[in-house]
């Protein structure tokens, strides 16, 4: 993790993260954002124009109570006029840019979102796996909202800064001094500000593990998921205790930094009061003596005042538009992750059909996060049309075999083969739509049955012909009579009027998305573990002839199943320690009798 601590330098450098961010904007938004920019222009001349019609005013005043001059009269009328127009216009920019402001967030708000969910998208299992990747992917995603705030901060900066330049130049015009002793009450109050922002950002920024853990205890506490378990293991009180720890920690550690920073807010703001009546006294004090007129007087004090006004704006919103800048570092930390199984240079077709089938040489892979090998010297070849069936106890392997099978990670060690070439040289796209996989923890998506189905190949989603047949082939269409809204019927219970399936029939709707591709190889990870013995049977029977002429990998627990493969490897510890028909193993007599024996032990 990176160092929390943030200090001005690294502020600074945060900056650079401005152009890159409104690069983004602009793609999300180009017109909305040329007119913002216009709008903002015209808006910040305006405090300066009101400040000098207004003097013009009063000294015309003044003047007309000395003479009774008709001309400078009709001229007063003018310029009180002019003052109500701009005022008007003042007003309408207003709205016009918080309107603009809004819609310009909401989009580019989204188009961040879809950014993140595209990337996210094209990163490794592994990497969701690594806690240290998912604090990047939360702030990336959490920060959302502060990035739209970031928008306008910045825009509203450069507008305040313009108001400024015709303010200070006015100023300036007067009395050069006037902006030193400006400059020096603002000054402290924005190293302040600064440094309590770093402590904050540091806080938020330690806090973020906690927090993905305060959002996982506010899931489990309160979500239909999980009411069944936490009501049945009473487990309501413990969850709240720990969530009431966590969070009045979060609450203690903010509230000290709160109330350090209102006292010395407090100082500051002191500091900076006594700036501006130094300079009003000395502004009276030329009225006075004569060098300067009431309508100098009022423009150079309302000048004086709104410059403090804007400059601590500026520079308090300095450190928030920087914090925002530091944000982004994450925002961007993020799409520098780069997915680690990538596309060969020049990736090889997938065979079709394959000639050899696919061969593990001396495979071993770990976890990132684990010490522990999951598989390792893995020797063997699943030829083509071959069926092979997985077996070993819980963790023996089976899983993670499989998913090195379909490259959702690459091997630690060894390599494997496709017809000769190694598996890294294929086309990713081609690989993944030649190999169908259901694992065992396969989602249940909250939609419709129908769309349930077609998410084993999206691309077929509206051919209903496709969907009816892999229901049937998994056996599911009969479920899908039950249901009142047959085929479009919502499932699950998260949207009104959804229907929640059994395991089972959940299972049989998954299986489905296996038959919605013309996979050469398909796997079924245990995702039948939850059907009945005898409709595990009739799944996997109709499974092994509909799969026939193609390679299949079966994991399941129930012998009765394991014999339909042609071949059988046996697992123990990542390692395989027995491969052969049903009858070559148990002739052995090794680990497979022995787990056959006890299965039927259990079925006597
Ligand atoms: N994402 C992961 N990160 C770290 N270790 C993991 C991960 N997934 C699995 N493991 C570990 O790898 C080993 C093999 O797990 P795997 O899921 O392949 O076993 P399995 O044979 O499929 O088990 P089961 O029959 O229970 O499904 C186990 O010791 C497990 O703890």
């Amino acid at each position: 993790m990176t160092n929390p601590n943030v200090n001005f330098k690294d502020r600074l450098r945060a900056l650079r993260n401005l152009p890159a961010f409104f690069k983004l904007v602009w793609a999300s938004g180009r017109a909305m954002m040329a007119i913002n920019i216009v709008l903002r222009f015209f808006k910040a001349a305006i405090p300066f124009l009101l400040l000098f019609v207004g003097k013009l005013i009063i000294d015309r005043v003044v003047h007309l109570n000395q003479t009774h001059d008709a001309f400078a009269e009709s001229y007063l009328w003018k310029l009180v006029a002019a003052e109500f127009a701009l005022a008007l216009l003042s007003d309408g920019l207003s709205r016009a840019i918080t309107l603009m402001d809004g819609l310009l967030g909401d989009r580019f708000a989204n188009h961040t979102s879809v950014r993140i969910m595209e990337h996210a998208g094209l990163l490794d299992l592994d990497q969701f796996e690594d806690a240290t990747f998912y604090d990047k992917l939360e702030r990336a995603r959490q920060q959302t909202a502060g990035r739209t705030i970031l928008l306008s901060q910045v825009m509203s900066q450069v507008q305040d800064l313009i108001t400024v330049g015709f303010l200070a130049a006015g100023l300036i015009a007067f009395n050069p001094w006037l902006i030193i002793l400006l400059i020096v009450a603002i000054l402290p109050a924005f190293l302040g500000e600064s440094y309590f922002n770093d402590q904050t950002y540091a806080l938020s920024r330690r806090q973020t593990p906690q927090r993905r853990e305060l959002d996982y205890l506010r899931y489990i506490g309160a979500s239909d998921e999980t009411a069944k378990e936490i009501k049945m293991f009473s487990l309501s009180r413990f969850i709240i205790d720990r969530f009431k720890a966590l969070s009045d920690k979060f609450y203690l550690d903010s509230k000290r930094i709160a109330i350090k920073r209102s006292i010395w807010g407090t100082l500051f703001a002191l500091l900076g009061s006594l700036g501006y009546y130094g300079a009003y006294v000395f502004i009276i004090q030329q009225t006075v003596s004569g060098a300067l007129s009431i309508g100098e007087l009022t423009f150079l004090a309302g000048s004086f005042r709104q410059l403090r006004s804007l400059l601590e704006t500026i520079l308090s919103r300095f450190t928030s538009v920087s914090q925002g800048a530091i944000y982004l570092s994450d925002f961007f930390d993020f799409f520098k992750i780069r997915p680690r199984i990538q596309n060969a240079d020049r990736p090889l077709p997938f065979p079709d059909p394959i000639q050899q089938g696919f061969t593990f040489e001396n495979v071993g892979f770990k976890y990132t996060n684990s010490e522990r090998w999951a598989n390792r010297h893995l020797h063997f070849t699943l030829h083509p049309t071959e069926k092979l069936a997985l077996v070993g106890e819980n963790g023996a392997g089976k899983s993670t075999l499989v998913k090195l099978l379909a490259r959702l990670y690459d091997p630690s060690e060894g390599r494997i083969l496709l017809d000769g070439h190694d598996l890294r040289e294929y086309d990713l796209n081609d690989l993944r739509k030649h190999i169908g996989v259901i694992f065992q923890d396969f989602l249940r998506y909250q939609m419709t049955f129908s769309q349930n189905i077609a998410a084993g190949n999206i691309d077929e989603q509206t051919n209903k012909e496709l969907i009816y047949r892999s229901a049937s082939q998994s056996m599911a269409d009969e479920l899908a009579g039950k249901l009142p809204g047959g085929y479009e019927q919502m499932l699950g219970r998260r949207f009104a009027e959804g229907v929640e399936l059994s395991g089972g029939e959940w299972q049989k709707v998954a299986i489905a998305r296996a038959y919605m591709r013309d996979a050469q190889l398909v796997i079924l990870d245990e995702p039948t573990s939850a059907l009945d013995a005898r409709a595990e049977f009739q799944v996997f029977e109709r499974f092994t002839e509909l799969t026939q002429g193609k390679m299949a990998v079966l994991i399941s627990h129930r012998f009765s199943t394991v014999r339909m493969a042609d071949r059988i490897i046996v697992l123990d510890k990542g390692e395989i320690t027995e491969i052969g028909t049903h009858e070559e193993l148990l002739a052995k007599g090794g680990r497979y009798t022995e787990l056959f024996e006890l299965q039927k032990m259990g079925y006597q």
